[in-house]
């Protein structure tokens, strides 16, 4: 059985042009005029472009004494539904837990997944079994390391946990991730915080100061120099943590910065909403910031100091957000945008002549591709690749709202959004899996995504370490002492 999608433009990272596209086997057969196949999509209108992948979620995720409400069935069918074909997670050990341990407990979760998945491991604590263990997790095909500068007391690791890790992850051709924020200031603004009565949601946008964000991702960046490992900073909210990607890019450092949806379309006065639930919905870390960090991401994402638009899908239940009543510090952090990402990007973004529809492409799915090592099979619309695909269509629009949507929480911090630019089409492998507002695939229809280790970038950085790395200074006449 062959589908062929027909009478689309077919839009790349790099290119744009008419053609129809022969899917066969689940992977791109042939791109071309005038191809015919089984079944027959119709695209007259709307651009042909690969799927979405979502670096950055986390779907049942065990998390501040409760679990995400989105598991691996809901969060990939809101995935599927909003244009997404992959999505990547993360495998989090508790601290002295194993990896392999924790990643099991992973595998047990996404027997249900509706769109294919990888994942990142953390690495929530440092000694030998950690150390020996992941290269056990590269050989599995999982070679990005997640690290928490912050949530001290729970997953936070300190600068020596950190610059081992860096290294190891370096010598095994992995690229490693931090979530950026100075972890210790945060604890003590917030119980200062408290204690002079900044109980509400607000409170936790007051504990996260832009600074907290810049000081970490500078440190992280120094850290990963050092170490000699790529580093891939995740949901960059501000220009203090921007300014410091963008400074490493022009030293030539190998350094990516991750804005999230949410980052860039909605800001700091949610937290000062008079409705609590309103404001704890929105909590989640880094927090919300003003316009002017807002144009710092538009613009490095503009000029590619900036390389992946994420979700950092983590969502909770109003329910679940209520633990924080009386203490911010006990909101869940988290927010959802799995369905919302590309409508909402292509809307702030394409629309309004922010990035050209070749840039949306990048940011949302062939740069993640290519820094996680798997472009071209994800990605990429080539023959060979995954038709891993979204039929995209301009002219589409709706209104975002919590009813009918995918995921399982009762509220969508973009609701009452007017958004233009939706799929028509999401294709998962070649099944078509999103049909014009219906969703067709089924629980389990995901595979997990295996990468290799050892990317061309990561070769360029041990070249160059290896070059420049410390070496004895050879001497002939040494003195004898005494002499
Ligand atoms: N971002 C957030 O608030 N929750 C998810 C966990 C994380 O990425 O820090
Ligand atoms: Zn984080
Ligand atoms: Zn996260």
């Amino acid at each position: 059985m062959s589908t062929v999608i027909k009478g689309g433009t077919v839009v790349t990272a790099d290119l744009s042009y008419a053609a129809d596209v022969l899917i066969e086997g689940g992977r791109i057969a042939a791109i071309g005029p005038d191809l015919s196949g089984d079944t027959v999509l119709d695209a007259v209108g709307c651009f042909i472009m690969p799927g979405g992948i979502d670096p950055h979620t986390h779907l049942e995720m065990p998390f501040m004494g409760t679990y995400s409400a989105d598991d691996f069935e809901s969060g990939t069918r809101a995935a599927l539904a909003g244009g997404t074909t992959m999505v990547v997670d993360f495998a989090l050990p508790s601290p002295g837990q194993g990896l392999l341990d924790a990643l099991k407990m992973w595998d047990n979760k996404v027997a249900r997944a509706h769109c294919d998945f990888s994942y990142h491991m953390a690495v929530t604590w440092w000694g030998e079994q950690v150390f020996d263990e992941m290269e056990q997790i590269v050989r599995r095909g999982i070679t990005s390391f997640k690290h928490f500068m912050a949530y001290k007391g729970a997953l936070m690791v300190n600068d020596d946990e950190l610059f081992s890790s860096f290294r190891r992850v370096g010598d095994l051709g992995g690229i490693a991730l931090v979530h950026a924020e100075n972890g210790d200031v945060v604890a003590e603004l917030s119980a200062r915080l408290l204690a002079e009565g900044n109980t509400g949601p607000e409170g936790h946008a007051y504990s996260r100061p832009p600074q907290v964000e810049g000081e970490a991702t500078n440190r992280a960046i120094m850290i990963a120099d050092m170490a000699g490992v790529p580093l891939y900073v995740v949901h960059t909210s501000c220009e203090d943590s921007h300014e410091a990607i963008r400074r490493a890019r022009q030293q030539g450092k190998r350094v990516w910065g991750e804005p999230l949806i949410q980052h860039l379309t909605l800001d700091e006065s949610e937290y000062f909403n008079a409705d609590w639930d309103h404001a704890a919905r929105r909590v989640m870390s880094p927090p919300f910031r003003n316009k002017l960090h807002q144009d710092s991401l538009w613009a490095g994402l503009q000029s590619g100091s900036l390389s992946c638009v994420a979700t950092d899908h983590c969502a909770f239940t109003t329910d679940q957000k209520r633990t924080g009543l009386g203490d911010f510090t006990k909101i869940p952090n988290g927010t959802g945008g799995l369905e919302d990402r590309m409508p909402m990007l292509w809307t702030h973004g394409v629309n309004t002549g922010r990035l050209t529809p070749n840039e949306f492409v990048a940011v949302t799915s062939t740069n993640i591709a290519k820094i996680l090592n798997m472009y071209p099979k994800k990605g990429a619309v080539l023959v060979g690749a995954d038709a891993d695909l979204v039929v995209w269509d301009p002219e589409a629009e709706k209104v975002i709202s919590a009813k009918g949507q995918q995921s399982a929480i009762d509220y969508n911090v973009f609701e009452g959004q007017k958004v233009k630019g939706l799929p028509r089409f999401t294709l998962s492998r070649g099944v078509l899996s999103w049909n014009d507002g219906t969703i067709e695939s089924r629980e389990g229809q995901g595979e997990f995504v295996a990468r290799e280790p050892r990317p061309a970038v990561n070769r360029a950085l041990s070249a160059w370490k290896e070059l420049t790395a410390p070496r004895p200074v050879e001497r002939s006449g040494i003195p004898v002492s005494g002499v």
